[in-house]
């Protein structure tokens, strides 16, 4: 098994049709457990690469591998597969779906994956133990649990967010700017359980944020523009 996790060599990426944008990294290598802080200037590209992490975009031919996997070499719905069995992803704004409780929104990674609610029924009797322990984990009220995910406060969604990212444990983390929305206070305090709850598990961490001062809860700091080779297309 390789040590890495995140194993990059000459990735080059174009969105269709847009020009004056190229991402092209040479080489970007994340080993097991490391929690990695991305920094780079708005438009450099870090939600672009974080989709290619995901297997949400697929860049030219190059060498891509994550978790042991060449997302590369994956369909669009065998890499769909492999992003739901294996990545957590935690959004800006959320992405939870409104008509759906609390507890609902953070067991839809189960609903997708066998491999996810096999794992997030391996220390529960019941997903619904399962994820009543993580939101309790993340600091929510679980008395919160079968309210609608839209009554609740920003703060408190976001740890549902958090819950739904990492149900089921899987092995990487991909988080865009997940604490934006809130003040330092609770930036701060967010950071300390999600990383808590990542020890726990020995996840990889990716996370995304224009926040310097968060950088110093992290392994590695990686800034976009220094990782990438700049180059006019
Ligand atoms: N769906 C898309 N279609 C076409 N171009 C896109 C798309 N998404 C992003 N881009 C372009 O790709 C470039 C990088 O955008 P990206 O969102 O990855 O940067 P970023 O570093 O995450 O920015 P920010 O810090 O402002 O969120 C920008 O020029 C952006 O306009």
């Amino acid at each position: 098994m390789s040590p890495f996790v995140i194993d990059i060599q000459d990735l080059v990426f174009q969105w269709p049709g847009k020009h004056g944008f190229r991402l092209s990294i040479p080489q970007f290598l994340v080993r097991r457990g490391e929690r990695v802080f991305l920094q780079g200037a708005s438009g450099s590209g870090k939600s672009t690469l974080l989709s290619l992490l995901g297997g949400v975009l697929l860049p030219q031919p190059c060498h891509l591998r994550v978790l042991d996997t060449d997302l590369t070499a994956l369909s669009s719905s065998a890499r769909d597969r492999f992003r739901v069995d294996h990545v957590g992803f935690l959004f800006q704004q959320f992405n939870l779906v409104p008509y759906l409780s609390v507890l609902e929104n953070v067991l839809l990674p189960c609903r997708f994956s066998q491999r996810r609610r096999r794992q997030a029924l391996e220390s529960a009797v019941s997903l619904e133990q399962s994820a009543a322990r993580l939101l309790d984990q993340l600091g929510l009220d679980v008395t919160l649990a079968r309210q609608p995910v839209t009554a609740l406060s920003v703060g408190q969604q976001q740890r549902v967010a958090a819950a739904r990212a990492l149900i089921g444990h899987p092995e990487l983390i991909i988080a865009d700017e997940p604490t934006s929305a809130l003040d330092a206070a609770r930036q701060a305090e967010f950071l300390d359980l999600l990383l808590g709850r990542c020890d726990d598990g020995n996840v990889t961490l990716i996370f995304v944020s224009h926040d310097q001062r968060l950088g110093s809860h992290f392994s590695r700091t990686v800034d976009l523009n220094e990782l990438c080779v700049t180059t006019v297309p």
